[in-house]
């Protein structure tokens, strides 16, 4: 459920903003957020973990724009970061860094030196060499580091090979079965403080079992740690619940957190959820504007103003995102279009076959486009970033600027 919906008049809206409107002010290409919808699924997750202690640490990279990031941090919210960047971002928003969780294979020193100076909450290992120097970077410091190791259940997702991070051919975690050779040494470490447990297994997962297989296993592990008297005080399941692009069906988080917790019954241990795009990709569109229509021998193509650099997913993972006329009321004839954009590519499109009612100078909308969009976009083919713009009822406010062009080459100099 989001707050995209047409008005009775054919005209798709972000909760009470017309998309042509917040064209007009603002151009095409355009992402809207709908702040109505992030705050429902966050809350979701909130409600759904509800008596037990719980940190719901929202993933940055889904995305990080400041203003999303002030209304979860508003909300409570904790953060899940990847780099010093995104930490950056966590506090020019105003987060709480005693609420974030620091994942990733290749944090450097100089990350974990400002993370351990802004006191986050915990550091997930995901290797021997890590754990190494954080706690060499920790003493020079004079501090003590919370850690989770990140363990790789070798579990399949069952979703896209790039976005399946739980394999053992993946190069996410630390293989079980030498996690509890790691969490033996970390224990030993004078500037290590075991807390905590990690995995994650994987992005847009539609199914509960890989969660609560993985969940099993972690579980066990944690049993054989206590044992050995070394106390893990939380468990991360990471994030990983899939969306609706299309006809998905996912688990909502009322059922996945009720799987959880009810694996929990009886431990003393404070849930971590690390969601990213179950709370931001339908929460979210991409607006553009039909340049051309153009008629080839073999297909037609419907060229939009917004590319693979403004939205990667379809052409990084051949992903299948909804795209819709922004006024279904103009009287066009239907037509199967591949939906391409103008980079130099031809991996450069957001849709292939796609039966569409549209002229050129139309409005089309990419549906969940919140996640993972912007966060990835670039600057390729010398293409400014594209606006955001976050709905809140009737009032919409441009939270992220249309990149200007003197910016792409702000920081390059010729030879003199
Ligand atoms: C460690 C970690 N946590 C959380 C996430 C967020 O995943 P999602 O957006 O699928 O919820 C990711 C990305 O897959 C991740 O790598």
């Amino acid at each position: 459920m989001d707050f995209f919906n047409y008005r009775d008049d054919g005209v798709l809206c972000a909760e009470d903003c017309a998309l042509p409107e917040l064209v007009a002010q603002h151009g095409t290409p355009l992402y809207v957020y709908s702040r109505a919808t992030i705050e429902r699924h966050w809350q979701a997750f909130d409600s759904a973990a509800g008596e037990v202690p719980h940190l719901i640490c929202y993933a940055v990279k889904a995305n990080g724009n400041l203003a999303v990031l002030n209304l979860l941090a508003r909300l409570g919210s904790g953060f899940d970061i990847v780099s010093g960047g995104e930490l950056a971002r966590v506090v020019a928003a105003g987060g709480d860094p005693a609420k974030v969780v620091f994942s990733g294979v290749g944090k450097t020193a100089e990350e974990m030196r400002y993370a351990l100076e802004l006191g986050i909450l915990c550091f997930n290992l995901e290797s021997e060499a890590e754990l190494e120097r954080l706690n060499a970077v920790a003493g020079e410091l004079g501090k003590v580091a919370p850690i989770s190791v990140r363990v790789n259940p070798d579990i399949d997702a069952g979703t896209h090979p790039y976005i399946s991070t739980g394999l053992k051919q993946n190069k996410f975690g630390v293989p079980i079965e030498r996690a509890i050779a790691l969490y033996r040494v970390a224990a030993k470490l004078p500037h290590i403080q075991v807390t905590g447990i990690d995995c994650h297994i994987g992005s847009q997962l539609t199914e509960l079992e890989p969660f609560l297989a993985s969940m099993d296993k972690l579980l066990v592990l944690i049993d054989r740690l206590a044992a050995e008297g070394i106390r893990i005080h939380h468990l991360d399941v990471g994030g990983g619940l899939g969306v609706n692009y299309g006809d998905e069906n996912p688990p909502h988080p009322e059922q996945y957190a009720a799987a959880l917790k009810a694996r929990l019954t009886g431990r003393d241990l404070t849930l971590i959820f690390e969601p990213g795009r179950a709370i931001m990709a339908n929460a979210g569109v991409l607006v553009s504007k039909v340049e051309y229509l153009k008629a080839g021998e073999d297909r037609d193509f419907a060229i939009v103003d917004a590319a693979m650099n403004d939205l990667i997913r379809p052409s990084l993972y051949s992903a299948w995102m909804n795209i819709v006329p922004v006024n279904k009321a103009l009287v066009r004839e239907p037509k199967r279009y591949d939906v391409v954009g103008p980079i130099c590519e031809t991996g450069d499109f957001l849709g292939k076959d796609r039966e569409l009612t549209i002229a050129a100078g139309d409005l089309v909308a990419v549906r969940s486009a919140g996640a993972y969009g912007f966060s990835m976009s670039s600057n390729y083919n010398a293409r400014p970033r594209a606006a955001e713009v976050l709905v809140d009822g009737d009032t919409a406010h441009l939270v992220r600027q249309r990149e200007p062009l003197e910016d792409l080459w702000r920081l390059e100099k010729v030879l003199p």
